[in-house]
């Protein structure tokens, strides 16, 4: 029995959207969820019982932020990421694939793995699926990614379809890697750009490896919504209905609304906890930009339909101060409302799927979304 398992609970009547439970060794997800990253063991700005405190089930953190520091050896030796950053419900953690292409100075890919150059002192490195299997095995994680080639966009068929094969062979060599774990799930990650017969391709062989959850990657990249709608729609009818299914990188409202739709069960996204850092809310009428002279002598709160402790306790035109001022009570307010929004967002989706009004229920978010 794989640690990680997946509980259909209810299905839409009127759309490919489900109710699900996630369960693995700390914890069990309620799914639809969205997952609040936590690049280097820490989700930014917020202390852990916090996060905990707003129903944060999982969240996540990275291979390739971990391994150059603090190196995953010091994790291990801490006793895994859970003691270190003093999280005790459920870790994913990425492979560093994705990572390497979009923050390392890449230099080589070869089958045997990734060369690339250190972000953060321009050191050399190699990162392969056993070297990314190894690091997350010292991470403690419970569910481990692994370790793909995201293809970039756009990228023409001949180097989709080469890379996606030699991601399947890396993904055999991540499950040979990870064969002796019983804690940590490895998630296999379906790649083949926007062309549907190398998703279809790509789908049926990862799937053959009989995996306890799929991903959905090299989506989310710089692709026009609506090509990411139509791969979206056929990638998870190609998925097994028994297993998790993880849109990678997915995380603003309508995307959130689109991918549950049409079956995702888990997203992340660094855009909640980034942009709070750059003075941007996520509120259910739109964004606000906090440093907009509207807001100064605004002394209404953020968005009227929220109970964060942010929403209860400080008004716009206090926020606004804050940001101007660049104090760090800034990011720490704005990122706690804007991780709230989307938890309770997703608890939201799961009421209205158990009730089968989950369209009746995006119907009335729109509504509202966009309208100040
Ligand atoms: C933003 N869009 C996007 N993100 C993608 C990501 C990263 C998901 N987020 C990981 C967290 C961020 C820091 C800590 C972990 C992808 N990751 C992998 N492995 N493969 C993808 O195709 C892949 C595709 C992605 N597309």
């Amino acid at each position: 029995m794989a640690a990680v398992t997946y509980e259909l609970i209810k299905k839409d009547s009127k759309s490919k959207a489900r109710r699900g439970r996630v369960h693995t060794p700390h914890g069990s997800i309620e799914t639809p969820v969205f997952m609040p990253v936590g690049t280097a063991a820490t989700v930014k700005a917020m202390r852990p019982d916090e996060v905990k405190e707003m129903g944060a089930q999982i969240i996540l953190s990275n291979t390739y932020h971990l391994y150059l520091r603090p190196g995953h050896e010091i994790v291990r030796e801490a006793g895994g990421l859970h003691k270190f950053m003093n999280w005790d419900r459920a870790i994913l953690t990425d492979s560093g694939g994705f990572q390497v292409f979009s923050l390392g100075d890449l230099r080589k890919i070869t089958e045997e793995g990734v060369e690339f150059r250190s972000h953060i002192d321009g050191s050399k490195h190699m990162l392969s699926p056993e070297k990314s299997i190894e690091v997350q095995n010292a991470l403690g994680s419970d569910i481990i990614m692994a370790f793909d080639e995201c293809a970039p966009y756009p990228a023409d068929r001949g180097y989709v379809k080469n890379s996606l094969e030699r991601t399947t062979r890396w993904l055999k060599r991540c499950k040979e890697a990870n064969k002796n774990e019983d804690f940590q799930s490895l998630f296999g990650i379906m790649q083949g750009g926007m062309y549907q017969d190398l998703r279809y391709q790509s789908a049926m062989e990862i799937v053959d490896l009989d995996l306890p959850g799929y991903a959905i990657g090299g989506l989310s990249v710089g692709e026009p919504k609506d090509i990411m709608y139509e791969v979206l729609d056929y990638c998870v009818d190609y998925l097994p209905a028994d297993k998790p299914r993880y849109l990678m990188g997915v995380g603003s409202p309508d995307y959130l609304f689109e991918g549950v739709e049409r079956g995702v069960d888990m997203f992340d996204c660094v855009l909640p906890t980034r942009i709070a850092r750059n003075g941007t809310a996520m509120t259910s009428r739109g964004r606000v930009v906090i440093k907009n002279a509207a807001h100064e002598r605004d002394f209404t709160a953020l968005d009227p339909e929220c109970d964060c402790y942010t929403c209860r306790n400080y008004s716009k035109a206090y926020l606004r101060h804050l940001f101007k001022s660049n104090e760090i009570l800034s990011s720490m307010l704005l990122t706690n409302h804007n991780l709230h929004f989307l938890i309770n967002l997703m608890s939201n989706m799961r009421k209205a799927i158990e009730e089968d009004r989950f369209l009746e229920f995006k119907r009335e978010f729109y509504n509202k979304y966009g309208k100040f």
